[in-house]
C-alpha cells in the first residue's frame, strides 16, 4: 500500500493536518503510529483504513478486506451484540450460518459470549469495545487499523487482541495501530510511523535498515522457542523468511537454534515453523529467562506436531 503526496484537512479552508505524506506500507508487518497529542495520528489511521479520503494526493494498493477499530465506537445501535456482528459479517459476504458462527466465535474469544444477546445500548464500555474489536476481526482483514483498540478491554481480552494481531501478521496482513501505552506490543512491531509537523516519517524496527535509536525495547514478556531445522538446513540462514514477530536467533545446545519472540507472537511463530515445507522441529517453548538465569524450562518436552 502506498501513500503519494497525501494531504488531509478538514474543510476546504481548514489548516492542513497532514501534508506531503509519502510512505509505503509493507505486508506481513506490524506498524506502530506515534506522535504528540493532536498531531494527526487518528487522521492518518482513518486515511489508511479508507474511512476518510485524502484532500490531496493518492492512496493505492490498499489490501482488502480492510477493517478499522475507531477510537470511539457508536454503541447506540438497534441490535444485540451477536445480531450486529452477524449482520456485519453478512454485509462482508459471509453466508448466514458462517456469519453467525464468526460472530459467536469472536464474542467467545474476547470473553463476551455471555452478553451476545444483550442490546448494544445496554453494554458496558468494555462490552461495547469488545464488539468494536470483534467487528474488525470477522472478515480476517488483510489490513487492520486499530485506534486505541485496547482501551476499555479487560486483560484477557487485551491478550486475545494481541494474539489476533499476531495472527493477522502471520497470515501476511498489515496491522497499523496507535496506543497510548508504549509497552503495547513492544518488541513485536516491525516499523514506526512518526507523525510530526504534518509529516509522516516511516522507520524500520527489525531487519535491515534499522535506524539508530529505533530498535524496539522488549518491555513485554518474551518467549524462547528452541528449534532444529529440516535435515541439511543451514542455521540460521535456513529459517523461513518473514517469521511472525521478527524473532532474534542465537545458537542453542546440540546444533539447535533458540528463537526469541514477543509472547503474543509465539503461537503464530510455532504455526509458521510447523507449516514450513519441510517443517521445523520444535524442541521447547519457554518464557524468556528473567534476571534469574537458573530458571528452568516451562514446557520442555517432545516435538509439537
Ligand atoms: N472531524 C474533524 N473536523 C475538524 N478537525 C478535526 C477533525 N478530526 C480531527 N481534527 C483536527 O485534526 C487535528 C489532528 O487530530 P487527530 O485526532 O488526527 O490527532 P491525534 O494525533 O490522533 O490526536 P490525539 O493524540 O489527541 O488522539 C487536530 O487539530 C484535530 O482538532
Amino acid at each position: 500500500m502506498r501513500l503519494r503526496d497525501v494531504g488531509r484537512r478538514y474543510g476546504p479552508r481548514g489548516p492542513w493536518v497532514l501534508r506531503g505524506v509519502d510512505v509505503e506500507l509493507p505486508g506481513a508487518a506490524l506498524l506502530r503510529v506515534v506522535g504528540g497529542n493532536g498531531t494527526g495520528k487518528s487522521t492518518l489511521l482513518r486515511l489508511l483504513a479508507g474511512i476518510d479520503a485524502p484532500s490531496a494526493g493518492r492512496i493505492t494498493g490498499r489490501p482488502r478486506p480492510a477493517a478499522y477499530v475507531p477510537e470511539r465506537f457508536p454503541a447506540a445501535l438497534p441490535f444485540s451484540a451477536a445480531g450486529y456482528l452477524t449482520h456485519l459479517a453478512r454485509v462482508q459476504g459471509l453466508r448466514r450460518g458462517a456469519a453467525k458462527r464468526a460472530a459467536e466465535e469472536w464474542l467467545e474469544r474476547l470473553g463476551a459470549g455471555g452478553y451476545a444477546r444483550t442490546p448494544m445500548t445496554d453494554l458496558s464500555k468494555g462490552g461495547s469495545q469488545k464488539v468494536a474489536v470483534a467487528q474488525a476481526l470477522l472478515a480476517e482483514p488483510e489490513l487492520l487499523v486499530l485506534d486505541e483498540a485496547w482501551t476499555g478491554l479487560d486483560s484477557a481480552a487485551r491478550a486475545e487482541l494481541d494474539r489476533a494481531v499476531a495472527e493477522r501478521v502471520a497470515a501476511g496482513g498489515t496491522v497499523v495501530f496507535v496506543d497510548h501505552d508504549p509497552r503495547r506490543l513492544a518488541g513485536a512491531a516491525h516499523g514506526l510511523l512518526r507523525v510530526a509537523g504534518g509529516r509522516v516519517e516511516a522507520s524500520a524496527l527489525n531487519g535491515p535498515g534499522c535506524g539508530e535509536g529505533t530498535e524496539p525495547v522488549p518491555l513485554g514478556p518474551s518467549a524462547v522457542v528452541t528449534v532444529s531445522g529440516p535435515a541439511g538446513a543451514s542455521l540460521p540462514a535456513g529459517l523461513p523468511a518473514g517469521l511472525p514477530g521478527g524473532p532474534g536467533s542465537t545458537p542453542g545446545p546440540g546444533g539447535t537454534l533458540r528463537l526469541t519472540v514477543a509472547a503474543p507472537y509465539s503461537d503464530a511463530l510455532l504455526r509458521a515453523l510447523l507449516a514450513a515445507r519441510p517443517p521445523w522441529h520444535i524442541h521447547a517453548v519457554e518464557p524468556a529467562p528473567g534476571p534469574d538465569p537458573a530458571r528452568g524450562s516451562a514446557t520442555e518436552g517432545g516435538p509439537h506436531s
